[in-house]
Order: structure tokens, then C-alpha cells, then sequence
């Protein structure tokens, strides 16, 4: 595990993808102003510096955004609280509600599998999903066995090529799902993105602590979450 030391530059990563156009702003607000590069999806760098010598941004996959932080690689990230949900990392620390990114996580079928089906007869579930640990988790509360086909994208097609009839994914317009013959059955968590913070470089670094409360203000967000708390 990388040991982050007070003089190498703070680290924030960051998802390329819809949630960088959303957090730019964010970003401003908290007083981080990253060389425009960072806001071209265009350009092939993953690392950026910012105004500030001793702050540094990195791009890298939604999923990733998790690891790079929870292994002190970064010290600060943002990232969904579906992806927390999913990794439970106990070295994250979750302390602020960015507001950005919301959605849901969903159950979806086929809309002809809907009209006669009741998902409280359900006692075993064929899924494919990206989330595999927080479908399983959703589904054993009730008891029901879920046995989970992990894809990286593109569930909507699982149920008409067979490959699995329902799906757990990520819902916001609809419009994914209508446009792919799904409606939505059940929903397991609503989603919103979080500021994300290593636990050690919170008690050792003065520097990301000011800027966890930077990025508080920029919210105008007082509360404290642990990285469980309103993830589900
Ligand atoms: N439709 C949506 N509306 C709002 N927020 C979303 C939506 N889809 C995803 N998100 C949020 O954005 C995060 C990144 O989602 P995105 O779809 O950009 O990832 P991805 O393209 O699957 O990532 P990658 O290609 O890196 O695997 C998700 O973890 C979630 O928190
Ligand atoms: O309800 P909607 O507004 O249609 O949004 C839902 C879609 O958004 C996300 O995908 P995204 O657009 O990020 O594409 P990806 O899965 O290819 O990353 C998610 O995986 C759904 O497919």
C-alpha cells in the first residue's frame, strides 16, 4: 500500500464519463482549477496538475476510482455510491453527499415477463449485472437466491439473447430501459455521488483534511457519512 507522505502532492481522482462533467463545477467551487486538458474527454492524459503545486487530479474508470483511494494511491476521490455499495471498503471514509450523479439501482425484466410475474413468488433469480454483491445482498434479504451473470455493460440485451431474464442496473430518464423493451420491477438503492477519502491520509495529511471541508462548503453539506451510511 502506497504511504502517502505531507510533501507529495494531494491526489484527487476523478471518473471520466458523466459524472467529470458534472463534478467541474464542484471542482471550482472546492478551489481546485485543473489544466484544461482535464476537461477535454478527448485528450489521452490521465494525469493533471492544477493551479496549486501541491494538488493533482487523476481520470480513471468509475470502478477504479474506489481502488485507487481505498489503497492511498489517491487520497481523495469521487465516485457513485452504487460503486461504494459494491466494494465496501472498510478504508474509505465517505463524509460528504456531493449532490451529482443521481439515479437509481434497479431490478428490470422483460415488459411481457412483467405483466404476469410477482416478484414475491421469487425464491431463485437468474441476473446479470455489473453488481453482483449488492444484487445477491438485495435479493438474500428476502430470502431469495440470486445467481448473478456479471457484464461490464450493456445488460439491457441479457434478457433477449438468453443470457439472463432480468438485470440490476442503473436507471435515471428510463430511457435505456424503454428503448431496450425492460421496465423497471424493483428498486434497491437510489444513488447519488460521494466524496470519498483514505482513512490514514484523513488522520496524517492537514492538507486533505481542509480540502474534504472545502468540498463541505462547496455542497454547503454539514453532515458526516461513514462510507455504510446511506449507501445501503
Ligand atoms: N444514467 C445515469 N444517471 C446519473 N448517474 C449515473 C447514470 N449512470 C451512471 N451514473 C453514475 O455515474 C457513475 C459512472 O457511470 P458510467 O455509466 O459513466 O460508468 P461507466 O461508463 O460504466 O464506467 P466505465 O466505462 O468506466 O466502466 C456510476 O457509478 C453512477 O454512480
Ligand atoms: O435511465 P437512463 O437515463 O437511460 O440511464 C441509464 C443508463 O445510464 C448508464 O449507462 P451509461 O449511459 O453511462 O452508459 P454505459 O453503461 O455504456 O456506461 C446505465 O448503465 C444505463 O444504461
Amino acid at each position: 500500500m502506497a504511504t502517502p507522505t505531507p510533501t507529495s502532492p494531494l491526489v484527487i481522482a476523478v471518473p471520466k464519463g458523466r459524472i467529470l462533467a458534472e463534478a467541474l463545477p464542484l471542482l471550482a467551487r472546492a478551489g481546485i482549477h485543473p489544466e484544461a486538458a482535464f476537461g477535454d474527454e478527448n485528450s489521452r492524459a490521465l494525469r493533471f496538475a492544477t493551479d496549486d503545486p501541491g494538488v493533482a487530479l487523476i481520470r480513471v474508470r468509475a470502478f477504479d476510482v474506489a481502488t485507487f483511494v481505498a489503497h492511498g494511491a489517491a487520497q481523495i476521490g469521487i465516485v457513485g455510491s452504487d460503486v461504494l455499495a459494491e466494494f465496501a471498503y472498510s478504508e474509505l471514509y465517505a463524509p460528504v453527499d456531493l449532490g451529482i450523479g443521481h439515479c437509481r439501482l434497479s431490478v428490470a425484466e422483460p415488459a411481457a415477463l412483467a405483466s404476469r410475474d410477482d416478484p414475491r413468488g421469487w425464491s431463485h433469480v437468474r441476473v446479470a449485472t455489473k453488481y453482483p454483491h449488492v444484487t445477491a445482498a438485495h435479493f438474500a434479504r428476502r430470502g431469495v437466491q440470486a445467481e448473478c451473470v456479471k457484464l461490464n455493460g450493456a445488460m439491457e440485451l441479457a434478457p433477449t439473447l438468453g443470457l439472463a431474464p432480468r438485470i440490476v442496473d442503473l436507471v435515471s430518464s428510463g430511457r435505456t430501459l424503454r428503448e431496450n423493451g425492460l421496465v423497471e420491477v424493483e428498486e434497491i438503492m437510489q444513488v447519488t455521488s460521494r466524496l470519498v477519502v483514505n482513512r490514514a491520509a484523513m488522520k496524517t495529511r492537514a492538507d486533505v483534511a481542509a480540502l474534504v471541508e472545502a468540498f463541505r462548503r462547496a455542497v454547503g453539506h454539514h453532515s458526516p457519512l461513514s462510507a455504510r451510511e446511506g449507501v445501503k
